[in-house]
């Protein structure tokens, strides 16, 4: 049987409901999944129209009340309708209603500008089911990455690293790479944080304070993970196939090559949920929201990738 995937709509001003909409006309992803949509059939439709396309024959759930939305234009109500899409998508899944949950792109500000304290999705998530440290990947064919600090100041970065958190990103990877993707004895390449990994203490001592010490801790665990490696060039050995992941320290020094490789197909997973949630990789576009020209790849591969999870996850 097809798993049932809830797909959110994203922030309404957003490119969401086009992408969405170019999605549900992509027969291959029909063969492979059940969309329920959450979000508004009026906001679906109008996503449809920019594209060209007829009304999507699919299943929506309805969030929400009807609002003027302007493609292009974000607001604490187009937030408000986004927030509550993500957590409506959340509940059927939890009841059991869908398999998984993909979701389109929401804007971080507009959310808070609605009235909630989560940096994105990936926050709001684990604060609806209790989870104190989710893992952020973002899965391309060439390249997988993780973070071990998501969307934090840079100011702030070297003193959120710890021993703990590091092993804690490696181990839900590992565990994960096992279980949904069926690599058996997955092999991660854990990232230095400064220049040359450091170079023995000569720039930063992050590295052997506290990302060796991590490194020592996962091996004695019996995952097999490497380093510290400096950050320039680990990225070019995973895509010729050293690692399976790289589990990297901050943000942009995991998403920069990653968008770089796979902008228009990249996946963003949530692991250490108890749920299963991908998410493009991508942004609400609102430069292009309204003329029909986003390019759904990244939606598409993230139905793909949670319809491909549920089924090696039951
Ligand atoms: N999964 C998510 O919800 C998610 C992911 C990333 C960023 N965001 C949020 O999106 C908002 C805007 O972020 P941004 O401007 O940095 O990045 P963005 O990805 O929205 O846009 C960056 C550039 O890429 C282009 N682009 C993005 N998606 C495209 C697509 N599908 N097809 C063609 N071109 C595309 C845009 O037109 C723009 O030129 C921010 O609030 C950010 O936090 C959300
Ligand atoms: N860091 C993600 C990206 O750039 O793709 C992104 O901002 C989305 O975050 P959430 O999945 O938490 O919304």
């Amino acid at each position: 049987m097809k798993p049932r995937i809830a797909v959110t709509l994203g922030d309404p001003a957003g490119v969401g409901p086009e992408i969405v909409a170019r999605l549900c006309a992509h027969a291959p992803t029909l063969e492979l999944a059940e969309l329920i949509v959450v979000g508004q059939r009026r906001l679906l439709e109008a996503g449809a129209r920019s594209c060209g396309l007829p009304a999507p024959a699919v299943e929506v759930v309805e969030v929400g009340q009807l609002l003027k939305i302007t493609p292009g234009l974000p607001s604490p109500a187009s937030g408000k309708l986004a927030g509550g899409f993500v957590e409506k998508a959340l509940e059927l899944v939890q009841a059991g209603e869908a398999a998984a949950m993909a979701t389109a792109p929401i804007s971080k500000e507009a959310l808070q500008a609605a009235g909630y304290s989560d940096t994105g999705h990936t926050t709001l998530l684990a604060r609806r089911t209790g989870t104190e440290r989710p893992v952020m990947m973002l899965a391309g064919e060439r390249l997988k990455v993780v973070l071990v600090t998501i969307h934090k100041a840079m100011r702030d970065v070297p003193g959120l690293l710890s021993v703990e958190g590091i092993v804690h990103t490696a181990q839900v990877t590992h565990d994960s790479l096992e279980r949904y993707w069926g690599i058996a004895a997955p092999r991660l390449a854990v990232c230095g944080l400064n220049p040359h990994a450091g170079e023995h203490g000569l720039f930063g001592d992050e590295e052997e304070r506290i990302i060796a010490p991590a490194v020592e801790e996962l091996r004695a665990a019996g995952v097999d993970a490497v380093g510290p490696l400096p950050p320039d060039t680990v990225f070019w050995r995973a895509t010729r196939g050293h690692f399976d992941t790289v589990v990297c320290m901050y943000h942009d020094q995991g998403l920069i090559p990653l968008k770089l490789l796979h902008f228009e197909d990249g996946v963003n997973v949530s692991l250490g949920l108890p749920i299963i949630r991908t998410s493009v990789d991508h942004g609400t576009a609102y430069d292009l929201a309204g003329t029909g020209q986003a390019n759904p790849a990244s939606m598409i591969a993230a139905v793909r990738m949670a319809a491909q999870m549920a089924m090696a996850g039951d």
